[in-house]
């Protein structure tokens, strides 16, 4: 569903992203991780199409993302870590506004059901600009599943959630994936990301330190007790982590 292979960007002459390569499959979940700078906001706003790969092939549900950037719109969500509402429209406005956008058959009843899940009802009539920082998040979350993505990337989705708005979510993004959405999610909560995802993908200085599955990682560290833990003990290794069952190209494999 995802194949990046040699994704490069460069801002002027500056390289964010250096040769990122990884599949994933229909249905996977992967988490993104890495320190501030690392990459991964880059990377996905090259996935999402809306910023221009320097160098590399992306093919993201079936487009390839430099050319078909506009059908890939159609069948992808991309949820930033701020998301931009529209200060006119209330909540129940925008899922209706998303829904009719993308031509969602029902989405009248798709909104009132996502509204419940978010617990977003009481605020249905509540303009944007009322709402809080995590209920903005939920809301955006909303939009991006009202159209039933095949592809979906969330930045940082758990910024200003309660802890039953990350169960929602975790519980959320499961669902999507079992009905065969690919899920990409980056995020600094390393605890969330080893309970939720399939797939890690680590990024430091633009490049992948490791891509592959979370018990791969942690058997490459038997003595950490958690992802947190063998995250810390791979930022204190060199090279590049990887696995042969799961590299995407022999120059990722030490
Ligand atoms: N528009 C831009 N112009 C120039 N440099 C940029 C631009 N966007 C990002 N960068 C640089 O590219 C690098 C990667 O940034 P990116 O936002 O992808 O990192 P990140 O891993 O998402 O970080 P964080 O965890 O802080 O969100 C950083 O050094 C950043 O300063």
């Amino acid at each position: 569903m995802i194949e990046v292979r040699g994704l490069r960007k460069l801002y002027d002459d500056y390289l964010a992203v250096d040769d990122v390569s990884f599949t994933l499959d229909r249905g996977s979940i992967c988490g993104l991780v890495g320190p501030n700078g690392a990459g991964k906001t880059t990377t996905m706003r090259c996935l999402a199409g809306l910023i221009q790969a320097t160098e590399g092939d992306l093919m993201v549900a079936g487009c390839d993302a430099v050319r078909d950037s506009i059908e890939l719109k159609r069948r992808l969500a991309y949820v930033p870590d701020d998301p931009p509402l529209f200060d006119d429209l209330s909540v129940l406005q925008h899922l209706h506004f998303i829904g009719r956008v993308y031509r969602v058959d029902d989405y009248a009843g798709k909104a009132d059901r996502l509204l419940d899940q978010f617990h977003l009802t009481s605020k249905a009539n509540a303009g944007a600009t009322t709402l809080s920082r995590g209920m903005r998040q939920k809301l955006a979350i909303a939009c991006a599943y009202i159209h039933d993505p095949q592809v979906l990337l969330l930045d940082e989705p758990m910024t200003g959630l309660d802890p039953p708005g990350i169960r929602t979510l975790l519980d959320s993004i499961r669902e999507q994936a079992q009905r065969g959405t690919t899920v990409i999610l980056s995020s600094h909560l390393l605890g969330m990301i080893e309970e939720v995802c399939t797939e890690v993908l680590m990024l430091g200085a633009g490049r992948v330190r490791y891509f592959g599955s979370v018990e791969n990682l942690r058997s490459r560290y038997p003595e950490a007790a958690s992802l947190e833990a063998a995250y810390f003990a791979s930022e204190n290794s060199t090279g590049i982590l990887s696995f042969p069952e799961h590299a995407c190209s022999a120059e990722t494999v030490l």
